[in-house]
C-alpha cells in the first residue's frame, strides 16, 4: 500500500467515527426532547442553546480548523433540531387567527428554534405575485387574492413538518379549513381589539383595515370572524400580554398535549 492509500483509508475510517458520533449526538438529542416532555418542561430553551455555543467556541478557540469546524457545528445543530421537532411534531402547524394576532412572528419564532421550513402565505402569494398584498386586493380585488390562498392551501399539503403563516382571512372559507386538517394542526391565536389595533396601527400592509384602522372596526370585524376562526381551531392560545417565546411554549405544550390524546 502506498502513502495515498494509507490516507484514504484513515479518512474513511475517520468518516466511520463521524457518523458513529453523529448517531449518538441525533440519539441524545431525541432523548432530550423526550425527557422534557415527560417532566412537562420548557421544550425552547434558547438560554441553553446560547450556552452549548459559547462552550463550542471555547473549545475551538485556537484550533487551525476553527472556522471549518464550527460551519459543521452549525449544520449538525441545524439538523439536531430537525430531528428533536420530528420527535414532537408529526403534523404540520398552520397558525390561524386575526389580523396582528401574531402569526407571522410566533411562526417564524418556531421555525428558527425547530429549524422547520415556514410557509409565510402573505409573503408567497406577493412574491408569485411580484406585487405587494395591498397592490393585489387594489389591482385585482379580494377575490383573486382569496383564490390564490386557497390554491396555495392546496399545494401546501404535499409538504411535511411545516409551519404555516396564514393571512388572517385563510380560515373563513370552509375549502380551505378543510384544506388545514389534511395534514396539519390549527393553531388560532388570539388578541384583544385593542392589542390588535396597537400592534397594527402604523402598518399599511393590510388592505382589509385601510381607512378602518381603529379598535372599533376591528372589534367588529373580530366578532364576525369569531366563530369561523373557533370551529376551525384545534388550539386557541390568547397573547395578550405575553411575549412570543411565552405563546411558544403553551402552543407546544397543547399539540403534545392533542397526540397524548
Ligand atoms: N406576542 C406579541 N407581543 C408583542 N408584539 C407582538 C406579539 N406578536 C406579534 N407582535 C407584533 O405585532 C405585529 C403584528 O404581528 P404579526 O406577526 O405580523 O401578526 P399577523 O401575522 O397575525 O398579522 C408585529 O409588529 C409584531 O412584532
Ligand atoms: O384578515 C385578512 O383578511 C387579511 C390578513 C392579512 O394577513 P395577516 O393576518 O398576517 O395580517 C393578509 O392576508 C390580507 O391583508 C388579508
Ligand atoms: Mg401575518
Amino acid at each position: 500500500m502506498n502513502d495515498l492509500e494509507m490516507y484514504r483509508e484513515q479518512l474513511a475510517l475517520c468518516d466511520d467515527k463521524i457518523i458513529d458520533a453523529l448517531m449518538e449526538h441525533n440519539v441524545i438529542a431525541e432523548k432530550i426532547m423526550v425527557y422534557k416532555e415527560k417532566y412537562g418542561m420548557p421544550i425552547l430553551q434558547p438560554l441553553q442553546e446560547e450556552k452549548q455555543e459559547r462552550k463550542l467556541k471555547e473549545k475551538l478557540e485556537g484550533n487551525k480548523y476553527q472556522k471549518e469546524i464550527y460551519d459543521v457545528f452549525e449544520r449538525i445543530g441545524h439538523v439536531s433540531k430537525q430531528v428533536q421537532a420530528r420527535k414532537l411534531f408529526s403534523h404540520n402547524i398552520i397558525l390561524i387567527g386575526f389580523m396582528g394576532a401574531g402569526k407571522s412572528t410566533v411562526s417564524d419564532y418556531l421555525s428558527s428554534m425547530f429549524a422547520m421550513k415556514i410557509a409565510e402565505m402573505d409573503q408567497m402569494i406577493a412574491e408569485r405575485e411580484e406585487m405587494s398584498i395591498p397592490d393585489i386586493f387594489a389591482t385585482y380585488g379580494e377575490s383573486y387574492f382569496r383564490a390564490k390562498e386557497t390554491e396555495l392551501l392546496i399545494e401546501l399539503q404535499s409538504q411535511k413538518n411545516v409551519i404555516i403563516s396564514c393571512g388572517g382571512g385563510a380560515a373563513l372559507r370552509e375549502e380551505n379549513v378543510a384544506e388545514m386538517k389534511k395534514n396539519g394542526r390549527v393553531v388560532l391565536l388570539t388578541a384583544s381589539p385593542k392589542t390588535v389595533y396597537e400592534r397594527v396601527k402604523d402598518s399599511e400592509d393590510r388592505p382589509i383595515l385601510q381607512g378602518n384602522n381603529n379598535v372599533e372596526y376591528i372589534a367588529e370585524l373580530m366578532e364576525k370572524r369569531r366563530e369561523k376562526y373557533e370551529a376551525a381551531a384545534d388550539i386557541v392560545i390568547q397573547t395578550d400580554n405575553k411575549a412570543v417565546l411565552q405563546i411558544c411554549e403553551e402552543l407546544i405544550s397543547k399539540l403534545l398535549g392533542m397526540d397524548a390524546e
